[in-house]
C-alpha cells in the first residue's frame, strides 16, 4: 500500500489546527518513561525555536502485537487514554494516534515520512529515540531517519539513550521491574509512580466484614499489573493499602487488584479510580485461618500510617499528586 490517506490517525484534542506546522516526536511510548519524556522535551524546544506545533505520534495498537501477532501480547505499562494523557502533560501540544496494522507496517521507510509525516503531519521537524525503527521488516532505523529527513528538508533530532544509575532506561526493563514488584525502581525510571486506573467493581463484601473494606479495581487487561504481594500506594492521592493477589486464603481464584484506604470510608463503587504503586511491603501468604489474616493487615496497616506520616512531613506534596 504506498496510498496512505486511508491510514487512520486519531487526533486529540479532536480538530488538529489546520496549516501549522509540526515537530513530530514520533515512537510507541509506552510507559512515557524518563527516555520518552527527553524527547518531548526535545521536540517541544525545537517547536519552539521554529515557531511549530509539538505533536506526539505514536501507535495503536502495540506494533509488536501486529508484527508479532504469534508471541504472547506485550502487557502495557500505559494503556492508550493514560498514555494520550501523559504525552500531553510532558510537553506534546497535540497527540496524533496512527492505527498500527500490516500495511502501515509494510510500508517503505521513504513512504513513512513523506506521506505520513510530511503529508498528513505537515511536519518540519522530526524526532526520535536513538533505537527508534520504522517501516517495512523494520528496515527503517534513526539514521534512516535522518538521512531520509535531510533529503526532505526536515530538522532531525536523535536523543541519545537516558540512563539513570548506569542503566538504560526502557519500556521493557520497566514491566519486569512491575512484574518482579519493585515498583518503587519502576517509578524512577517513569519518574512518577507507577499508576493502573480502573473502575470499582463490586465483591464478595468479605472485606468489610474482616474490618478491612477493599475496592476491587478491575484494570484494562492489556496492562501489566504488578506483581502478587501488598503495597503502600495512593487510591486516588488517598494513602492506601494495594493488594494484588489470587486470595490464597480464602482458596485460589482469579487475580485481584484490590485497595483499603487506610483512613475513613469512601463511597467508591462504580468510581474509575487510579492506584499508584509507591513500594512493596511484603509477599502475599496464605493464612490457616481469618483471625491471623486480620491481625497481619493491622500490621500492615500501622505500617502505612507510619509510612505516610513520615512521608507527608518529608515531601508535603506527596498527596497533592507529587512524585515519591
Ligand atoms: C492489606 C491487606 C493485605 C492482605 N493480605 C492477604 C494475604 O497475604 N493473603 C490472603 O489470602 N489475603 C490477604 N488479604 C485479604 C484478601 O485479599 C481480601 O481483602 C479479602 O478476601 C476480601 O475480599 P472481598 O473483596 O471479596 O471482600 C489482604 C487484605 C488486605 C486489605
Ligand atoms: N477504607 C476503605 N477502603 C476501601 N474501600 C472502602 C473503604 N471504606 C469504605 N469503602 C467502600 O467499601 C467497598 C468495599 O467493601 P467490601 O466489603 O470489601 O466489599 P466488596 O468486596 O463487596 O466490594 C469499597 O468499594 C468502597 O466503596
Amino acid at each position: 500500500m504506498e496510498d496512505v490517506r486511508t491510514v487512520r490517525i486519531d487526533w486529540y484534542p479532536p480538530e488538529p489546527s489546520t496549516g501549522a506546522k509540526s515537530i513530530v516526536a514520533i515512537g510507541t511510548f509506552d510507559g512515557v518513561h524518563l527516555g520518552h519524556q527527553a524527547i518531548l522535551r526535545s521536540a517541544r524546544r525545537l517547536a519552539e525555536r521554529l515557531e511549530a506545533r509539538a505533536v506526539a505520534l505514536t501507535f495503536d495498537p502495540h506494533p509488536r502485537l501486529v508484527v508479532a501477532p504469534d508471541a504472547p501480547p506485550p502487557l502495557l505499562l500505559t494503556p492508550l487514554s493514560d498514555r494520550v494523557a501523559l504525552l500531553r502533560e510532558y510537553g506534546a501540544e497535540a497527540v496524533a494516534v496512527l492505527g498500527f496494522d500490516r500495511e502501515v507496517a509494510a510500508l517503505e521507510p521513504e513512504t513513512f515520512v513523506s506521506s505520513v509525516l510530511c503529508a498528513r503531519l505537515q511536519c518540519s521537524g522530526v524526532v526520535a529515540g536513538f533505537n527508534f525503527t520504522f517501516g517495512r521488516d523494520r528496515s527503517g532505523t534513526a539514521a534512516t531517519l535522518r538521512e531520509i529527513g535531510e533529503k526532505l528538508g526536515l530538522v532531525t533530532e536523535i536523543v541519545p539513550p537516558v540512563q539513570l544509575q548506569g542503566q538504560a532506561v526502557s519500556s521493557s526493563l520497566i514491566r519486569q521491574l512491575v512484574e518482579r514488584g519493585e515498583v518503587e525502581g519502576a517509578g524512577q525510571l517513569l519518574g512518577r509512580p507507577y499508576r493502573v486506573a480502573g473502575e470499582v467493581v463490586r465483591g464478595e463484601g468479605r472485606g468489610r466484614q474482616l474490618g478491612y473494606p477493599t475496592a476491587n479495581i478491575r484494570p484494562d487487561p492489556a496492562q501489566q499489573l504488578p506483581g502478587d504481594g501488598v503495597y503502600l500506594a495512593l487510591l486516588d492521592q488517598m494513602p492506601a493499602l494495594a493488594v494484588v493477589s489470587t486470595r490464597p486464603t480464602f482458596g485460589p481464584g482469579a487475580r485481584w487488584l484490590e485497595v483499603h484506604v487506610v483512613e475513613g470510608s469512601p463511597s467508591l463503587y462504580g468510581r474509575r479510580s487510579g492506584v499508584e504503586f509507591l513500594r512493596f511491603l511484603r509477599p502475599i501468604r496464605r493464612f490457616s485461618g481469618v483471625d491471623d489474616l486480620v491481625a497481619q493487615i493491622g500490621v500492615d496497616r500501622e505500617r502505612a500510617l507510619e509510612y505516610f506520616a513520615s512521608a507527608t512531613e518529608k515531601r508535603p506534596r506527596l498527596l497533592q499528586g507529587g512524585s515519591v
